[in-house]
């Protein structure tokens, strides 16, 4: 083993010639192996993500989306625009949806989704209150379908009574404050098994709720 003297007291072991070449070697392709690798990168489509902002009712779902898809400047998919008729009928008379009862309109909302990409947008913001863990993996399939398309769900939190009030003190929505407790029994609020899901408080001012979820929106663009 040959020894090179490091400030004369520091031995560096000097590996021999024919080992120092084949690592010469193996840092040369692996440096033109990164080099071609950074240019795939480089070269791929920009990431087009589907924000899907999400809670129970009255959370704000309607009111951040907007602003975000216009601060994006993206296509905006109103969930509730969605809803076959019955759906509609049953929350106005003060009965929760089933299980059933979703599965129809949540395959709309992804169908909606996918055909605005088609179509050729970035990306696009759509409201859906995806209460459940299974309806959010069904929704994130779309995302799994297709490379260069993610799924990210903006999930305002919120405690119940707080709901209540903004929901009782709202007009002209078929969804009445006495539905709001039973969003919250069928809710199952997304934990750190969801890496996906960025929460948002939204105990305060609208604007400080849409600020943050732009905010943390823009932080997650190119993930
Ligand atoms: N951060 C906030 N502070 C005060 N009021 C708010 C806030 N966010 C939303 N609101 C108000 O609360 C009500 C519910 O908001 P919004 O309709 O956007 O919620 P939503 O989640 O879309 O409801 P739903 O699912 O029932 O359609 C509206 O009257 C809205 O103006
Ligand atoms: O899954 C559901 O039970 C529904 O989507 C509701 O969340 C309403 O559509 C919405 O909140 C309107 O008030």
């Amino acid at each position: 083993m040959h020894r090179y003297t490091l400030r004369s007291s520091v031995q560096v072991p000097l590996p021999k010639m024919d080992t120092l070449s084949l690592d010469l070697d193996a840092a040369l392709a692996r440096r033109t192996s990164l080099r071609s690798k950074q240019h795939t990168v480089k070269a791929a489509a920009p990431l087009r993500h589907i924000w899907v902002v999400t809670g129970p009712a009255g959370c704000g779902k309607s009111s951040v989306a907007a602003y975000l898809a216009q601060a994006l400047d993206l296509p905006y998919i109103e969930g509730d625009d969605y809803h076959p008729p019955e759906n509609v009928k049953k929350m106005s008379n003060g009965i929760p949806l089933t299980d059933e009862d979703r599965w129809g309109w949540l395959d709309t909302l992804r169908q909606k989704a996918s055909e605005e990409l088609e179509a050729g947008a970035m990306g696009c913001v759509v409201t859906c209150s995806a209460l459940k863990r299974r309806y959010r993996d069904f929704i994130r399939q779309v995302g799994q379908a297709e490379v260069g398309i993610v799924v990210r769900f903006v999930y305002l939190r919120a405690d119940v009574e707080l709901l209540i009030q903004r929901v009782k003190a709202r007009k002209n929505h078929f969804m009445k404050d006495d539905m709001v407790r039973s969003q919250f029994v069928a809710l199952e609020e997304p934990d750190s098994s969801e890496p996906d899901v960025v929460s948002v408080d939204v105990s305060g001012s609208l604007q400080e709720v849409q600020k943050d979820a732009l905010r943390e929106i823009k932080a997650r663009m190119s993930d």
